[in-house]
């Protein structure tokens, strides 16, 4: 285990399981339909290119780059697009993937911008939820694991861009940044 964590929260095999499992369950949910799905990079990387794997249907991919925490653990409730889709979203039916739902901001936004862009459906499928920290009203369409308000990282999570490519998550030492 990484030195600067403090407590596992799942492993590799516990998030590979949860993967196919929600594989499973969008690729009944999707059939059909052509869905559109979008990563939110960097955090969700790891997470949209194993669940995509897991999903035996058509569909596509594309992948866009927003960023609210930099070098912080709070969100500064400002989301800034680094980079935008490539695909339209016109009448297609979304599913945005993402690592973790904190504040709610990041996704609050990127799901306004794609509404006004006239998806047919927009839902939203993340790994992690942490509903403690909540400050808008959101709800996740679907959740891998709920969990409680700590610094988390690994499986694409970063702390100043560290620890992305741990293969399981884990909660971060506090004296790392504090
Ligand atoms: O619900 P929120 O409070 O908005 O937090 C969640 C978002 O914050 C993180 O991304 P970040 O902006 O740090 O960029 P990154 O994915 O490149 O790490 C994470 O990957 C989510 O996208
Ligand atoms: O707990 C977290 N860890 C890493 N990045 C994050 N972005 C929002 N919450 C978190
Ligand atoms: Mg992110």
């Amino acid at each position: 285990m990484d030195k600067d964590i403090e407590k596992v929260l799942f492993t590799e095999e516990e998030i590979a399981e949860k993967v196919r499992e929600l594989g499973r369950i969008l690729s009944k949910e999707y059939e059909g339909k052509n869905p559109l799905v979008i990563c939110v990079l960097r955090g969700g990387a790891p997470f949209m290119t194993d669940l995509v794997r897991r999903m035996d249907i058509p569909l596509e991919m594309d992948f866009m780059a927003v960023s609210s925490y930099g070098a912080s653990t709070q969100s500064s409730g400002v989301v800034r697009i680094m980079k935008d889709l490539d695909t339209s979203v016109e009448g297609r039916h979304v599913i945005i993937v993402e690592d973790i739902i904190d504040s709610g901001l990041t996704l609050s936004y990127l799901i306004d911008i794609i509404r006004r862009r006239n998806a047919a459906s927009v839902k939203v499928v993340t790994l992690l939820d942490k509903p403690a920290r909540r400050t808008v009203d959101l709800k996740p369409d679907y959740c891998g694991f709920e969990i409680p308000d700590a610094f988390v990282v690994g499986y694409g999570l970063d702390y100043a861009e560290k620890y992305r490519n741990l293969p399981y998550i884990g909660i971060l030492k506090p004296e790392v940044y504090s």
